[in-house]
C-alpha cells in the first residue's frame, strides 16, 4: 500500500511538494500522524533507511509522512505528552489520540478514519495557505466529489482532523476520558493506493470456473471496493448498479433475517462492513447450505473464520489470532493458493472415493465367491492365509497406489459435492456392482469348471483361482483410478508410483506362489 494522492483544503498536493505546506497545519498533520498510529518508524544505525512496521494502511501513512513530509517522530514524541487513546475501532472506523503539547500546554485531540465518516464530524477545514474555513454545505459537497474520486480509482480514502480544546473543559470530563469528536477541523485527506496483487485475476477466474463464488466483504468505501472488485473479476465490468451485487454494510445488517436469507445469493460485495456484517453474511450462506471458506487477515475477523466451514488466513500479513482461528495458513499470502487449496482437497475427496469403491469391489467379490462355493460343494477356493495376503497387499499397496494420484485439471471441472451428497456415489455403486458380479462369474466358473477346462488337477485349480483372483485386483486398481471415464489409462505415464506400485503387488504374488508354497498352500 502507498499514500498517492494527499488534498490539504481543496487543493491537490502531489505536485506542489511538503515545502508549499503552511507551518501550522504541517506542525498538526505531523502530531496527527506520530501519536494516532500503531505502527511504528525505525531508522537504522548505519544507513538512512527507515523502517515501518504497523498494518498495510498504518505503512503506507508513515511512509509518507516520514518521507513526503518530513516527519521525525523521535523529536516529536519528546515535544508531546499522550493523554489518552483511542484505539481503531473496525465499526466506526476511526481511531482518535489527545495530546499536551510540553512548551505552551495547548491541547489538541486528533482523530484519523474512514474519510467521509471523518468528514462528518468536521464543521471546518484548514485551506491551502493554513486558515481555518467553515464547511458549509457547498464546501462539503465538494470533499464529498473528491473523497468519491478518489475511490472511484480505487483508493482507500483517510481523512486527518482536530481539534484544540481548553484545559478545563476537558477537566470537567473527567480528565479526557472520552475524547470530543465533533466540530473539528479537517486538515487533511489521503489515497492509498492498494494494487491488485498479480495473480488475483487468475486466481478468481479460476474458483469461478471450478463451480466456487468469490464474495467480497471489506471496510472500504463502496466506490473503492467496487472499483477493486471490478479490476480483480468479482463483479462484471458494466454490473447494474441496482443488480443487488453490491451493498453496504449497514444495509445488509438491517434486513430481517428472511429477507437476508432471500437476498444473499446475489451480493457479491459488501462495503463499509463491520467484522458482524462478516460473521453475518458466513451464517447466512451455511444456512443456505452452502460450503463457506472465508479468507482473512485481521484479528477482527476472528468470528467469521472460525463460522466458516474452513477459515484461511495470511501467513505474513496475517495476525496471529486471525491465524489461531483458521483452519489453513497460507504461507505465501497469495490468493492464489485457495486455488491449490481447492484442487488438492478435492483430489483427497476423489482419491478416498476411489479407494473406497476398489475396497469393497475386494471384499464383495471374496465373500460372495467363498459363500457360493462352500454352501454348494462345501469347499473354499480362497484359503484364510489367502485372503489375509490379499488385504495386506490391497490395503497397504493398494492404497499407496490410489492415494497417490496427483490432482489432475479435470478435478476442477467436476460439480460441487455440496454438503449433502453422499460420499458412495451412483456411478460407484454401479462400478462396484459391475466388477464384483464380473469377477465372482470368473472365479465361480474356475472353482466349477476350471478343472475341465485347463485339464488340470485340483491343487492346481486352487493356485489358479488365488492368482486369478489377485490379478483381478490388480485390474480393478486401474478402474478404480477413475470413477466416471472410460479410459482408465488416461494419464498413467504420469504415475510412475502407481505404475510401480503394480509391478511390485505382481512380483510378491509370484513370490508368494512360487517360493511360499506351503504357507499359502499353492
Ligand atoms: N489505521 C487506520 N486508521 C484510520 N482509519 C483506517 C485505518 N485502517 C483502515 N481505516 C479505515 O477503515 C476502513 C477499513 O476498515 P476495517 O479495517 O474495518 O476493514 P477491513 O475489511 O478489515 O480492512 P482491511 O483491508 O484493512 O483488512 C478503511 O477503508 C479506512 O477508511
Ligand atoms: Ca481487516
Amino acid at each position: 500500500m502507498k499514500v498517492t494522492k494527499f488534498w490539504l483544503g481543496q487543493e491537490s498536493m502531489e505536485e506542489r511538494g511538503s515545502t508549499s505546506i503552511s507551518d501550522n497545519v504541517l506542525e498538526l498533520l505531523h502530531q496527527g500522524v506520530s501519536f494516532n498510529t500503531t505502527g511504528s518508524v525505525y531508522k537504522s544505525t548505519s544507513g538512512s533507511e527507515f523502517e515501518f512496521s504497523g498494518s498495510p494502511s498504518e505503512k503506507a501513512i508513515l511512509s509518507w509522512a516520514v518521507l513526503e513530509l518530513d516527519m521525525d517522530m523521535e523529536k516529536l514524541k519528546q515535544s508531546c505528552t499522550i493523554l489518552h487513546v483511542e484505539a481503531f475501532n473496525s465499526i466506526k472506523k476511526r481511531s482518535g489520540v489527545s495530546i499536551r503539547k510540553k512548551d505552551d500546554n495547548t491541547i489538541n485531540v486528533h482523530w484519523k478514519g474512514a474519510a467521509e465518516m471523518a468528514l462528518a464530524m468536521c464543521s471546518h477545514y484548514y485551506d491551502f495557505s493554513g486558515k481555518i474555513k467553515v464547511l458549509d454545505d457547498v464546501e462539503r459537497k465538494k470533499f464529498d466529489q473528491m473523497i468519491q474520486g478518489m475511490a472511484v480509482s480505487s483508493l482507500r480514502c483517510i481523512a486527518f482532523a482536530h481539534k484544540q480544546v481548553q484545559e478545563e473543559e476537558n477537566e470537567g470530563e473527567q480528565v479526557n476520558k472520552i475524547l470530543k469528536d465533533n466540530n473539528l477541523t479537517l486538515l487533511g485527506l489521503v489515497g492509498i493506493k492498494d494494487p491488485c496483487r498479480p495473480h488475483v485475476n487468475k486466481a478468481v477466474e479460476a474458483c469461478q470456473y471450478a463451480g466456487v463464488n468469490i464474495n467480497m466483504i471489506t471496510g472500504d468505501n463502496v466506490f473503492t471496493v467496487r472499483a477493486i472488485a471490478t479490476k480483480c473479476g468479482i463483479l462484471e465490468p458494466n454490473e447494474d448498479i441496482n443488480s443487488g451485487a453490491v451493498e453496504e454494510g449497514e444495509e445488509f445488517r438491517n434486513y430481517t433475517p428472511d429477507e437476508r436469507l432471500e437476498k444473499v445469493d446475489k451480493i457479491c460485495v459488501i462495503a463499509r462492513s463491520s467484522p458482524f456484517d462478516k460473521l453475518l453474511m458466513v451464517q447466512c450462506l451455511k444456512q443456505k447450505g452452502h460450503v463457506v471458506a472465508v479468507t482473512s487477515d485481521g484479528t477482527n475477523d476472528t468470528p467469521a473464520l472460525k463460522k466458516a466451514d474452513i477459515g484461511l488466513s495470511m501467513g505474513i500479513q496475517g495476525t496471529e489470532v486471525a491465524k489461531e482461528s483458521s483452519d489453513i495458513v497460507i504461507l505465501d499470502d497469495n490468493f492464489g493458493s485457495v486455488v491449490t487449496v481447492l484442487k488438492w482437497g478435492r483430489c483427497v475427496y476423489n482419491n478416498i472415493q476411489k479407494f473406497i469403491q476398489f475396497r469393497l469391489t475386494v471384499n464383495v467379490a471374496a465373500l460372495v465367491i467363498n459363500f457360493v462355493a462352500t454352501v454348494s460343494s462345501g469347499q473354499v477356493p480362497l484359503t484364510a492365509v489367502q485372503l489375509l495376503w490379499v488385504n495386506l497387499i490391497m490395503d497397504t499397496l493398494g492404497a499407496l497406489a490410489l492415494a497417490t494420484e496427483k490432482p489432475s485439471k479435470e478435478l476442477m471441472e467436476k460439480p460441487l459435492v455440496g454438503r449433502t451428497k453422499p460420499l458412495m456415489t451412483n456411478i460407484m455403486w454401479r462400478n462396484l456392482l459391475a466388477q464384483a458380479f464380473y469377477q465372482v462369474a470368473v472365479l465361480l466358473t474356475l472353482q466349477f469348471r476350471g478343472k475341465s477346462i485347463f485339464g488340470v488337477n485340483a491343487n492346481v485349480n486352487d493356485t489358479l483361482i488365488f492368482n486369478t483372483f489377485v490379478l483381478c485386483q490388480v485390474f480393478n486398481e486401474f478402474n478404480a483410478r477413475k470413477l466416471k471415464k472410460k479410459n482408465v489409462f488416461k494419464g498413467i505415464h504420469g504415475g510412475k508410483l502407481f505404475l510401480a506400485i503394480i509391478g511390485i503387488t505382481i512380483v510378491l504374488q509370484v513370490v508368494m506362489v512360487e517360493f511360499l508354497k506351503k504357507f499359502a498352500s499353492t
